[in-house]
């Protein structure tokens, strides 16, 4: 592909041989036949709500021009954990997964130290493929990368031009490396899953469409790829102008989408300058481990990123039971209140006739919702269940109103303040985006 020379004649020659790679990939990630699915992972049980994995460089590829320092994935482990994973000034210290447990927003959040990956990792090299195989069962990948490797571009930037450029780009260069090793093996890191419909028939051909006016991708080269993949009957609708990759992407159809957040370390050693840009890149949080400095924001980032979803259930006539949320995400499962059913109980959502929901996804307090309702974080949901006897009663006796009862208990205090909660973080992180 490199050798070919990128114009409108070789467009359908590379995208042909972008599938027959993709197709590659896949078959060289598939399990060997008879092993068990997954054996390839470190194996570590999930725990909690949510799962973070920790990536990074075990050392710089320029050995020669700096001192060999890891980027302090173990560090930050044992900061945010209190599990204790050994750190040390040399490459490689890590050699397995280490476990430990985030307490934060009454929801537990398991964090995963993992070896330092290099290039080539998804061929194999090193321990990358089973660190791969972790990552991908994550909800977020904070990839931990020097910034100290940023900043020695100041020391040397008075002595040439070219130094500089070489300089300035091996910190950003491990993000590339690392995010093109994940990339390789189908994680996509904050992208959102490409907005083609396609969908395999039995018979008809293929049909061809486009909502709106296509610039990388047209009928033949999209006939062509779906020929590489034996797919002779299938409807594809462009939805967005989307690339080869993106349509071979929905193709394979097993690719991951994972946020990350790129988490700089060992502020302490850089100038106030440097920590400034490398704080104001886009995803990125700034921290040293050593200082202590910033790790609330990176907690606070990280809780975002997840998205998760606190409800708090309320008995009837009782106050809600706030110490033990039931924790949903959008990514993992979905919020609605059908969702939130069945994480209760398996049977429950047979008996359910409605639900009455306080809190930010309400219009008023309280809601009566349906199972479709989207329930968002620190929503407090009462369920109330079909009652046989009770419509058979209300036939011969006075119709109770059950509905003017809820609704006095919602216009207490601890319902309204409580749903003002998410606001007032977003305006202290705003006064204080970084504490250094
Ligand atoms: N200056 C500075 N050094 C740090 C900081 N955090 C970690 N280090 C040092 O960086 C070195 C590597 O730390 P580790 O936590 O072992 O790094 P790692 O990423 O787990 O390394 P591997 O397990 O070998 O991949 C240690 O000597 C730490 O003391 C920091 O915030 N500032
Ligand atoms: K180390
Ligand atoms: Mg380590």
């Amino acid at each position: 592909m490199a050798r070919t020379q990128k114009n409108k004649a070789t467009e359908y020659h590379l995208g042909q041989l972008k599938a027959k790679i993709a197709k590659l990939r896949t078959q060289l990630l598939e399990p060997p036949k008879g092993s068990s699915a997954g054996g390839d992972g470190f194996e570590v049980t999930k725990f909690g709500h949510g799962r973070v994995a920790l990536i990074g460089f075990p050392r710089m590829l320029t050995v020669a021009l700096y001192f060999d320092y890891s980027v302090g994935k173990s560090t930050l482990l044992t900061m945010l954990t209190g599990t204790h994973s050994e750190a040390a000034s040399y490459e490689f210290t890590t050699l397995t997964c280490i476990p430990g447990i985030i307490h934060y927003n009454d929801t537990k959040i398991q964090l995963l130290d993992l070896p330092g990956i290099i290039e080539g990792a998804s061929e194999g090299k090193g321990r990358g493929r089973q660190v791969i195989a972790v990552a991908k069962s994550s909800d977020l990948v904070l990839m931990v990368l020097d910034a100290s490797k940023d900043a020695h571009k100041v020391l040397l930037s008075t002595d040439g031009h070219a130094v500089m450029m070489f300089i300035v780009a091996i910190s950003e260069g491990h993000r590339q490396i690392l995010t093109r090793e994940l990339e390789s093996v189908g994680l996509r890191l904050n992208k959102r899953p490409p907005q083609i419909y396609f969908k395999k028939k039995k018979t008809g051909g293929i049909s061809f469409n486009s909502t709106l006016p296509l610039t990388h991708v047209d009928e033949k080269l999209c006939y062509q790829i779906l020929h590489e993949y034996k797919i002779h009957n299938a409807e594809v609708l462009f939805r967005e102008d989307a690339t080869v990759d993106d349509l071979i992407d929905v193709i394979e159809g097993n690719r991951k989408y994972i946020k990350c957040v790129y988490v700089y370390n060992k502020i302490d050693v850089i100038g106030i300058d440097d920590v400034d840009k490398l704080a104001r890149r886009p995803n990125s949080v700034v921290i040293s481990c050593n200082l202590k400095l910033n790790l609330d924001r990176l907690l606070s980032k990280m809780w975002e990123e997840m998205g998760l979803v606190r409800v708090y259930t309320k008995p009837q006539g009782q106050q809600p039971d706030f110490s033990d949320p039931v924790v949903l995400s959008a990514d993992r499962g979905g919020c609605t209140v059908e969702d939130f059913c069945n994480h209760i109980h398996r049977n429950l959502i047979k008996d359910v006739k409605y639900v009455l929901v306080w809190g930010t996804s309400a219009r008023h307090y309280p809601q009566h919702c349906g199972l479709g309702h989207v329930l968002q974080d620190e929503d407090v949901v009462q369920i109330v269940k079909k009652k046989v006897f009770k419509t058979v009663l209300t036939m011969v006796l006075r119709p109770i109103d059950w509905v003017g009862q809820e609704k006095e208990e919602g216009g207490r205090g601890r319902f309204k303040s409580h749903s003002t909660a998410p606001a007032r973080i977003s305006d202290r992180q705003k006064k204080a985006p970084l504490k250094t």
